[in-house]
């Protein structure tokens, strides 16, 4: 492949993240609220900060209708639901022309908050935005909303689940496709279904246990109740045990694939960081012990978060500062989902045939080795998270490296390589498409299938109910009623997980990370 289309190939599969802010949204402090009833009515702007060709503004709450009365001029009659108006919008006390723009009135509970609610689509100027805003905080009764208090309204509203909220914040934290249709997918509630199904036949499951307990003496139950509880624990067991075993596709998917950088010095670490990026993130230097901390990037690689780390190179080092980069970057590699390991191509044995016990031997040196917290390191677990860039091939006769791969394609204890040159851009291609697959294989495809789990918290409750249901099969023949505790507790711990159970701590959490105005 020629230079040039590898350079084309590589713009096309990589687009280097922008950085979306995700620091604490701008408040509006200085307008005046007027907080107190459950009946506030809140606005925002849901568009985002900054010049744009059309903000967007809302509104929910019962004060909805008469900020239309008095914003939009609407005095008579309201605007027909749904439907965009344009009007003149005027500052409601001086009736002084602010904007003319699009008004939209949304009666509850046919809304997004279940309330009555309603939408200015004004000018993105910021002059406007200001002065709308200014406007809308001087009515009464009606005060600047919180991060994500809209959601928190269609939350209590029962418009959406607890899984959906979240569905719908990783939505507007989505920086890739595979990340936005997995967002998409848990906001439609699909994972809420799950969850809600195991919790349904749960209940039916307890209902069982209990009626047995209170009305078994009586002989007004059936004997064979408890074994199709039995039977149906152990399905719903399994289920959850199999939805648990998804080696954590979609939480990685979620916060991204976690790749790291790492070789001996010189390799070629930080070009190849570089070369990924598209830009000089990393310091490129012949002087051996360039790379001292870990620099990180975010990359979109084939619609797939990557985050990208390049880390000190490895040597017996004397300086205390490079050695505590070695500290690191040998942490880094323990954390990896997928470890680029780099290696000078010049530096291989004269011999081809050599080339496979000396990559060998160089992984061992590089990668942490087994121990009682890492007892995979090492094995052939170990080595599918493993891809050995041969870097520098510009420096390496052609005939010679035609030699080594097929050495190498007969030897399956060597990971994955790929030859590359980060000078010349050749094998690029090549490589880039190993490395895509191998980030697709480790987030999965968020549409196929059931629904991923995708978050710790999911995990963690479900773990616990899984525990919980064999506290059911342990007590189950002794002690009937600290059985169904176990299923009780079960229950708590996936209704923990939907919102049905303790949702208002979880949603402080959730609602941190929102923006104003969703
Ligand atoms: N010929 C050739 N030189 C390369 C290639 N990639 C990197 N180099 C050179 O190799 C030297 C070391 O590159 P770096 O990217 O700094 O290597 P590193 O592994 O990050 O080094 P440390 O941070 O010191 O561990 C630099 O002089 C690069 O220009 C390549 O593909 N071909
Ligand atoms: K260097
Ligand atoms: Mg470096």
């Amino acid at each position: 492949m020629s230079p040039s289309t590898s350079w084309k190939l590589w713009r096309s599969a990589i687009t280097t993240l922008k950085t979306i802010s995700r620091a604490a949204p701008v408040r509006c402090l200085s307008f005046p609220t007027d907080v107190g009833c459950d009946a506030e009515t809140i606005f925002a702007l849901s568009s985002g900060h900054g010049r744009c060709g059309v903000a967007l503004v809302r509104v929910s709450g019962p004060a909805s209708s008469m900020v239309l009365r008095n914003m939009a001029g609407l005095t008579q009659i309201l605007p027909i639901p749904r439907t965009a108006l344009l009007r003149r919008i005027t500052d409601p006390h001086s009736k002084e022309l602010l904007d003319r723009g699009l008004v939209l009135w949304f009666p509850g509970p046919h809304s997004f908050t279940g309330e009555d609610s309603a939408e200015f689509h004004i000018h993105g100027g910021p002059a406007v935005i200001t002065a709308v805003l200014q406007a809308l905080g001087s009515l009464k009764g009606v005060r600047p909303a919180e991060p994500g208090e809209f959601t928190r309204r269609a939350f209590h509203a029962g418009k959406l689940g607890l899984t959906e909220v979240e569905g719908l914040g990783d939505l507007i934290h989505a920086e890739t496709e595979a990340q936005r249709r997995q967002a998409l997918r848990q906001m439609d509630g699909e994972l809420g279904r799950l969850y809600q199904d195991w919790s349904s036949r749960l209940k039916r499951c307890l209902a069982h246990v209990e009626a047995f307990i209170d009305f078994s003496e009586d002989e007004l139950i059936e004997d064979g109740v408890l074994n199709l509880v039995e039977s149906s624990m152990l399905q719903l067991q399994t289920e959850i045990e199999r939805h648990l075993r998804d080696e954590r596709r979609g939480e990685r998917l979620r916060s991204g694939v976690q790749v790291v950088i790492a070789g001996a010095t010189n390799a070629g670490k930080s070009s190849l960081l570089n070369t990924l990026c598209q830009r000089p993130a990393a310091i490129v230097s012949p002087m051996a012990g360039t790379t001292r901390d870990v620099v990180e990037t975010s990359l979109d690689i084939g619609g797939f978060p990557v985050i990208l780390s390049d880390t000190a190179g490895l040597r017996d080092a004397q300086d205390s500062v490079e050695r505590e980069g070695i500290r690191r970057a040998r942490e880094r590699v323990e954390q990896a989902d997928l470890t680029l390991v780099v290696v000078d191509s010049n530096q291989l044995p004269p011999d081809p045939r050599n080339a496979p016990a000396f990559l060998q031997e160089h992984l061992s040196t590089v990668l942490p080795r087994p121990s009682l917290e890492h007892p995979e390191a090492g094995t052939e677990a170990a080595s599918d998270r493993i891809l050995l860039v041969l870097n520098k091939s510009d420096l390496v006769a052609g005939g010679k490296q035609e030699r080594i791969e097929r050495e190498l394609a007969g030897c399956p204890a060597v990971p994955p390589a790929c030859f590359l040159s980060c000078n010349t851009f050749t094998g690029l291609g090549a490589f880039l498409a190993v490395l895509q697959s191998r980030v697709n294989t480790l987030c999965g495809d968020p549409l196929s299938g059931a629904p991923t789990l995708t978050q710790a918290r999911h995990r963690a409750h479900l773990q616990h109910s899984v525990q919980a249901l064999s506290q059911y099969h342990q007590y189950r023949t002794q002690d009937l009623a600290l059985a169904a505790e176990g299923i009780r507790l079960a229950l708590t711990h996936i209704g923990r997980i939907t919102g049905r159970v303790g949702a208002e701590e979880i949603l402080d959490i959730i609602f941190r990370d929102f923006c104003i105005g969703k």
